[in-house]
């Protein structure tokens, strides 16, 4: 039986001001470091540790993997970034206000937005100053890779990769695992984890700075899974 450890970032600015963040490199909130200082204090409690990190290019879960590494004396663990553990692309939506979203376009519909793995936020414009492909972080990645917009279900086309060649891959060489990724990016690999339909994943909400710990038989699949508090 193999754990891995997956922690969705603490809160961040953007967060607190309930902006649609996606791909928005925002800090963390004063809260945000608390809870990955937390994090890290009650995996150390419980016994856990970690042979290596995995985590976004964003530094809301770059800053939560090291203040969570940091509580459990553990810095010196080689970590791993990737573009494809960043947030879901939130297109046009990146940046506004969620309750004056709602207060436009419906509760409903951005439901569907923040929730359906089908659903599709407006698209951005590739002239638009939060297209990817203006920040140098991303000129390695292929025109097709760089999101105008993106449901939950190619937010997971592009995490599956990643689980695949690196986290899988670790894990299978019996290391101990942890990852720092986001709402999103976490809901899909959980979506595919735990086998769930697109019905019960729009139901799916990951709390932020909460170690989520699977534990997995090898063939990865699920037995059990819970929230370390
Ligand atoms: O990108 C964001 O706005 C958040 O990280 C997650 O947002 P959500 O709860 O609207 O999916």
């Amino acid at each position: 039986m193999e754990k891995l450890v997956l922690l969705r970032h603490g809160q961040s600015v953007w967060n607190l001001e309930n902006r649609f963040t996606g791909w928005t490199d925002v800090d963390l909130s004063a809260e945000g470091i608390q809870q990955a200082a937390h994090a890290g204090e009650l995996l150390k409690k419980n016994g856990y540790t970690f042979d290596i990190g995995f985590t976004s290019v964003l530094k809301r879960a770059i800053k939560t993997m090291h203040t969570t590494l940091e509580a459990m004396d553990l810095l010196w663990i080689p970590v791993q970034k990737s573009w494809r553990l960043n947030e879901r692309f939130y297109g046009a939506l990146q940046g506004l206000n969620k309750e004056e979203v709602a207060a436009q376009y419906g509760e409903e519909q951005v439901l569907k937005w923040r929730r359906s793995p089908q659903e599709h936020p407006p698209a951005i414009d590739p002239n638009d100053s939060r297209f990817p492909g203006h920040d140098i972080r991303y000129q390695h990645l292929t025109h097709r890779e760089l999101p105008l917009t993106e449901n939950l279900s190619e937010t997971l086309t592009r995490v599956m990769p990643f689980w695949t060649e690196h986290i899988m891959a670790s894990i299978r060489k019996q290391q101990k695992v942890i990852v720092c990724a986001h709402g999103n990016s976490l809901r899909s690999l959980v979506q595919y984890i735990d086998h769930l339909s697109d019905e019960e994943v729009t139901q799916l909400d990951i709390p932020t700075g909460v170690p989520l710990v699977y534990e997995l038989d090898d063939n990865f699949n699920r037995i059990r899974h819970y929230y370390l508090e």
